[in-house]
């Protein structure tokens, strides 16, 4: 989802050549930079479906191939022989007729039907077999496709780089790509239907000609005014489904945040329901307009495929009366040739109707395969040097910007962080704080100039590596619907010889004051920490913070980054962390991102970032009392009048305070 800016000639909101512009508030709107399915569904034509289609049968084939070829051998197998099958059944029907109409006592003509008619009811009957096992092979391959195209998905998002998330488009795309798993699993089931289709078209059109020649070129152009008219149908559904689209996801997207836990005292103590529920019913009644409109042009594009279809039709049989008529073709061939007539009309509005269909699913598998390639643009390629500590982190001339950003967040930033030391990060909000814990933690790569971890450029590490060797407090940790436990290990425990793993998972907790946390629980660390899921339990802003810190005091890790780690934590917890820091440090390079100027007493370096840059670095004490930013920073966050605390001596009942 991309919260994007009007463009510039949309945001002026007051009339040409007026002077003082008013720029329009932005909305909320899904856009796809450079999406191509517009060009793509003006250019739906019966030339490029019949182009197409045979490019998707094999797509949905080579997927299934990946999945259960064993399978995609017995489908194809099922399909040929059904096909052959039912040429054979058409021509048991002439051999049927003929002996029917032949003269004779109708025992004997019976008796001469009745290797037809064994053959045509074996034809039926294997036939529906074969259907069925069609049916059960589709149905088994077909989950298991859409798996495979979905952990795919997740193994592209999961191995780009974290400035993917940052850059435009990107989250759009990934929406629009797990559109793509979701079909997916329909692509195999439509392919199925047009090779039917096209089976049951190729029998009956063979043996429509050896009734005779004339018969099929005429059928086809027939059918070609239904089949203009059935793309040109599918072209508009399609259409529609475009523009509907970003309204259809912004729907999405707020019913999430309508429902959404995290959000529902918001909605009620603001008051929000009707605003949000508003906005909900008027985009739903845009798609609902935009539906409407594609649906009345789409039965007025079938009424006119049809009316020509059926004229088409009337001439395909007036010449069929007329061929008879002639003597050209024998009543039995006649009769033949009208089972065929039918198969083959069948076989063709099947081909164009889920040609249409698996057309637009085709559409949203390219999103899918665009989105492994666009991450596969982001995808993690580092260097591979396995990194060990690290006892020194540092940054040289550090510049880092945002993609499609003005200014860069980080400019020019020079300091270092060493084992057993803290390094505090300060300044306003914005400065970019965040952004040089990521960069210090590798999760985040320079644009210019370096960050080294005991002198090697983090470009060259090993990304997963290096990330074992960090543990990060963010500002938005993770509330993982897993056991206490697993919320600490994050599912990798720690044995460290003679203790078991529930001993670094109590230290952990110990140190993070997590462990009252646990006593609290019915289950301790089994406990499910999920409310909202499989009945577990929940725990406050402040528990969840606690166990967000045990499980990096957990980690066996050279670097700690801290951002804010303290903000919802009550005074004595607070207290515990700042006072334990120190014998964290004492086996780690700390990095300390806080707006609690007193909690910096505890760091051996201060960094203070102004708008990007690094304006002042050195001790508390040298800091504090020199003239600068931190300095004004620092009288801002003392300068309070001190409330008048009554006497402690004074147990006197004091008047009651009336508000
Ligand atoms: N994902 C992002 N994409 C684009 N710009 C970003 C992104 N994250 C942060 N920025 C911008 O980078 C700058 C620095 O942000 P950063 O989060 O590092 O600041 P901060 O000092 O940690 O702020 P705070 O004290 O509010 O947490 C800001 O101008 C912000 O708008």
């Amino acid at each position: 989802m991309t919260q994007q800016a009007a463009p510039p000639d949309e945001q002026d909101a007051t009339p040409a050549g007026a002077d003082n512009k008013q720029p329009v508030s932005e909305e909320l709107r899904w856009e796809i930079p450079g999406d191509r399915r517009h060009d793509a569904g003006h250019a739906i034509t019966l030339r490029t479906m019949a182009r197409r289609l045979p490019q998707l049968i094999r797509r949905a084939m080579g997927m299934a191939w990946q999945v259960d070829r064993n399978s995609v051998i017995a489908l194809l197998v099922c399909q040929v022989v059904s096909g052959v099958l039912e040429a054979l059944g058409l021509l048991a029907v002439t051999g049927t007729i003929t002996a029917i109409f032949a003269s004779g006592h109708i025992t004997e003509r019976l008796h001469q039907a009745a290797p037809s008619l064994i053959l045509l009811a074996s034809a039926a009957g294997v036939r529906a077999v074969l259907g069925i096992a069609i049916g059960g092979l589709s149905t088994r391959l077909s989950p298991r496709i859409s798996r495979e195209a979905e952990l795919r998905l997740l193994d592209a998002a999961t191995h780009a780089e974290l400035a993917a998330y940052d850059h435009p488009g990107f989250n759009d795309r990934w929406d629009a790509a797990d559109r793509g798993v979701e079909v997916s699993q329909d692509m195999l089931n439509q392919s199925q239907n047009i090779i039917a289709a096209a089976a049951s078209l190729i029998a009956a059109a063979a043996v429509l000609t050896s009734v005779h020649p004339v018969l099929l070129p005429l059928l086809v152009l027939a059918a070609l005014p239904q089949a203009i008219a059935g793309v040109r149908g599918a072209r508009l559904t399609y259409l529609a489904s475009l523009e509907t689209m970003k309204d259809r996801r912004l729907l999405g997207n707020m019913r999430w945040h309508l429902v959404d836990k995290q959000n529902a005292d918001q909605i009620r103590s603001g008051t929000m329901a009707d605003f949000l529920l508003g906005r909900y019913r008027a985009a739903g009644a845009r798609v609902d307009a935009a539906t409407d409109r594609a649906t009345w042009a789409s039965a007025k594009m079938s009424l006119i495929g049809s009316l020509a279809g059926g004229l088409a039709a009337g001439a395909v049989w007036a010449a069929l009366l007329f061929l008879i008529s002639t003597g050209r073709v024998s009543v039995a061939s006649a009769g033949t040739a009208t089972f065929a007539l039918r198969s083959v009309a069948a076989g063709l509005h099947g081909i164009i109707g889920y040609g249409a269909i698996i057309f637009r699913t085709g559409m949203y598998l390219d999103d899918w395969s665009d989105f492994l390639d666009e991450a596969g643009g982001h995808r993690i390629a580092r260097g591979d040097t396995v990194p060990t500590g690290p006892s020194v982190v540092r940054a040289e001339d550090l510049t880092y910007g945002y993609p499609y950003a003005d200014r860069p967040a980080l400019d020019g930033i020079t300091l270092e962080v060493r084992r057993g030391e803290v390094l505090a990060l300060v300044g306003e909000n914005g400065s970019g704080k965040t952004t040089l814990s990521k960069l210090l933690a590798a999760l985040y790569l320079p644009s210019g100039g370096s960050i080294t971890w005991d002198g090697a450029d983090t470009r060259t590490l090993d990304a997963h590596a290096a990330w074992a060797r960090v543990a990060v407090v963010p500002q938005d940790y993770a509330k993982w619907p897993l056991t206490a436990r697993d919320n600490i290990t994050l599912g990798q425990p720690v044995t460290v010889h003679g203790s078991t793993a529930d001993d670094a998972v109590n230290s952990a907790a110990y140190a993070s004051g997590a462990d009252e946390v646990v006593a609290s629980l019915r289950s301790g660390l089994d406990t499910l920490l999920a409310r909202e899921w499989w009945g577990g339990q929940e725990l406050s802003g402040g528990q969840w913070q606690r166990v967000a810190l045990a499980r990096a005091f957990h980690r066996d890790a050279g670097l700690l980054v801290l951002d804010e780690p303290t903000a919802a934590l009550d005074p004595r917890a607070e207290h515990r962390i700042f006072t334990g820091l120190r014998e964290l440090a004492a086996d780690r390079a700390v990095v300390l991102v806080t707006h609690r100027l007193t909690n910096v007493t505890v760091a051996d370096k201060i960094a203070v970032l102004d708008q990007g840059r690094l304006v002042q670095y050195g001790t508390f004490a040298q800091l504090r009392d020199a003239p600068g930013l931190f300095h004004d920073l620092w009288v801002l966050q003392n300068d309070r009048e001190p409330i008048a605390v009554p006497n402690q001596d004074d147990h006197r009942p004091q008047d009651p305070v009336l508000f």
